[in-house]
């Protein structure tokens, strides 16, 4: 078995890794492939897509590392996405947010008839006018400087700095953890505190979709069911919409109402998220059961 087929797909529940091959792991997800429209997932209360990524083509340089991606999420829905290793899972967050290049395709974000292309925005047009924040994997936090100047970092784009600042003060109110240890430089916070400034730095400018790439990454266990109350939170009572990528991917189908499986840059099965977890394939490729 050459190294590349023995790799494991890097899937885990607790803590049992799956030593199934990422070639057996590709071959048998794409036989499973469904379609993806939000209207052919049973029992979500919301079919109107917020979020809608029509036929992406994309990747870096020359470099194709999507090819036809569909996938659709409606306003206060979350969705996560699963997948082998080098999938693609955190290219399509990249290209929802304008890290890629285009090939074709389509991103559109808005209500009912009211969506606009969003496509060709750059990262700093999808924040300020389209609403859409990144929220990177693990350590994009500065060190060196303290809470409240991370968190005033997230309104760098407000065109008058003290409307950033009334909007980070905004967000300690909500998070009094973080307000206590303003002062403090963020080297000092646990992995938890910098995970939580992390989110909340995204949250400065009132975003109304959230990609978050790896939510639990890097994370003691204590901390990951902070991370994804909070993300909860910011989904049931802030009506954000959530996309994330998450290599827990028990946890990220917990959390999401659809899960999407991607397998080597396509789309290969859409479901409710409680359903892929019930799902014996999904369980036995993904799950390490
Ligand atoms: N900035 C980049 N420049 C060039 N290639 C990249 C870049 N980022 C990712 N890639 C490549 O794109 C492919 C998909 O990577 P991506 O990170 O999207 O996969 P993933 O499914 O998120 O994987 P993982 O679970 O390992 O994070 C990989 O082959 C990777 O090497």
């Amino acid at each position: 078995m050459t190294d590349e087929k023995s790799r494991s797909t890097g899937y885990h529940m607790g803590d049992v890794k799956t030593v199934i091959s990422v070639d057996d792991v590709n071959a048998q997800a794409k036989q499973m492939a469904e379609p993806v429209e939000l209207s052919k997932i049973a029992g979500l209360a919301n079919n109107d897509p917020f979020v809608k990524v029509e036929d992406l083509k994309a990747g870096y340089g020359k470099m194709q590392i999507l090819h036809d991606v569909n996938l659709q999420v409606a306003k206060g829905q979350s969705l996560c996405l699963i997948g082998p290793n080098g999938a693609g899972k955190s290219t399509i967050l990249h290209s929802i947010f304008g890290f890629t290049n285009i090939f074709g395709g389509k991103i559109m974000i808005g209500d009912g008839p009211n969506k606009k292309d969003v496509t060709a925005l750059s990262p700093n047009q999808k924040l300020k006018e389209a609403g859409i924040a990144y929220i990177l994997q693990d350590k994009s936090v500065f060190p060196g400087m303290t809470v409240e100047e991370n968190l005033w970092m997230g309104g760098y784009l407000m065109d008058n700095q003290n409307d950033a600042k009334e909007a980070a003060e905004k967000v300690f109110q909500k998070y009094d953890r973080l307000a206590k240890r303003r002062k403090h430089q963020a080297k000092v916070l646990s992995g938890g505190e910098r995970r939580l400034l992390e989110i909340s730095r995204a949250l400065v400018m009132n975003p109304d979709v959230l990609l978050v790439d790896e939510p639990s990454i890097g994370l003691e266990p204590r901390f990951i069911d902070m991370v994804f109350d909070i993300l909860d939170d910011l989904q049931n009572t802030e009506g954000k919409t959530i996309i994330m990528v998450e290599q827990n991917a028990k946890k990220g189908l917990e959390f999401a109402d659809i899960g999407y499986v991607l397998v080597s840059g396509e789309l290969a099965i859409a479901g409710k998220g409680d359903d892929l977890l019930e799902n014996p394939e999904v369980g036995r490729l993904f799950l390490g059961g």
